[in-house]
């Protein structure tokens, strides 16, 4: 089994092999180290190696916020049988806690900025390890890595196989996120925005249909602190600006593989098993459960 936060070795130039014990969370701290983030800082070539993991896989949804890289995500994971790691839900977590951090986090997710990549990496490796614990293999992340440091300390820890960039026409994106509804009592994910765009210069119209809670969590809807109209706006902007060089970064690794959602979940879900082969799977019509 191999999560991040296992033994790793690493091959430097001088052809010996080091057998380095590192925590996620170490290799942002230990600058000086012989650590991914070290080499990969140096330039110096890195060679890694994963111990088998089986056909557990490890991949990441990238995508603005609103694209729906939750909603998908967790599909699959119920699908492959993989763990659903999305750092905002990390983070939201943490800020419902009385940790020390949750106050200083507050300031920051409720102006929508990037919480820093040392706690973000602290709370995904404290996730990692619990999960480590568990016997759980492989992962579905969500919402990271956002920043090209973030996405290189993760190059350098662990093989990511596949990278999927959902893609959203901008119009719905807003009204996405505005639209998003959690249910306080079980946690689950709803969206009452219809999005109806019509047909026009060129380009074709889409129909999204709200995704309604069932009616013993419809009095029970709270909404994200930071789904207002404003911080919505800021959150878009640092994609553009922080996150979206992210992709490149995969592209260029040949690990990027772009799907335009076309629709609504029933448009939507079909075409993408087809573009990761999954069209087969035995479970698919349980993944949605
Ligand atoms: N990888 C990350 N790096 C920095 N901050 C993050 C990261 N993931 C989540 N956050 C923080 O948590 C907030 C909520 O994240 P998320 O639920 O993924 O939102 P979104 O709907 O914008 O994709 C972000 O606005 C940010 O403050």
């Amino acid at each position: 089994m191999a999560v991040i936060s296992r033994i790793l070795r690493f091959r430097p130039i001088t052809s010996c092999y080091y057998s380095v014990s590192r925590t996620f969370s170490s290799v942002v701290r230990s600058e000086t180290d012989l650590t991914a983030a070290s080499l990969l800082a140096q330039n110096k070539p890195l060679s890694l190696r994963r111990e088998p993991r089986g056909e557990s896989v490890q991949w990441v949804f990238l995508g603005c916020p609103g694209v729906g890289k939750g909603t998908y995500a967790s599909r699959l994971s119920n699908l492959l049988h993989v763990p659903h790691i999305a750092t905002g839900d990390l983070v939201r977590e943490e800020l419902s806690s009385s940790g020390p951090l949750a106050s200083q986090l507050a300031d920051i997710v409720n102006q929508g900025k990037l919480v820093s990549d040392e706690i973000i990496i602290n709370l995904l490796s404290r996730r990692l390890e619990a999960g480590e614990a568990k016997g759980e293999s492989g992962f579905i992340l969500d919402g990271f890595p956002r920043t090209i440091r973030q996405a290189e300390i993760l190059e350098g820890v662990t093989n990511i196989d596949l990278v999927i960039n959902l893609k959203l026409r901008e119009e719905a994106l807003l009204a996405k996120c505005l639209g998003r509804r959690i249910c306080s009592e079980c946690g689950g994910n709803y969206n009452v925005a219809c999005i109806d765009i019509k047909d026009g210069n060129g380009s074709p119209g889409m129909y999204m249909a709200p995704l309604l809670p069932p009616p013993h969590c419809a009095s029970k809807l709270i909404t994200r602190s930071d789904d207002t109209e404003v911080v919505v706006k800021e959150r878009l902007r640092i994609y553009n600006e922080m996150s979206q060089p992210v992709e490149e970064f995969y592209r260029i690794r040949g690990k990027l593989l772009e799907f335009e959602l076309p629709g609504g979940i029933p448009e939507s879900w079909p075409k993408l098993l087809q573009a990761l082969n999954l069209e087969d799977h035995e479970d698919k019509r349980s993944a949605a459960a």
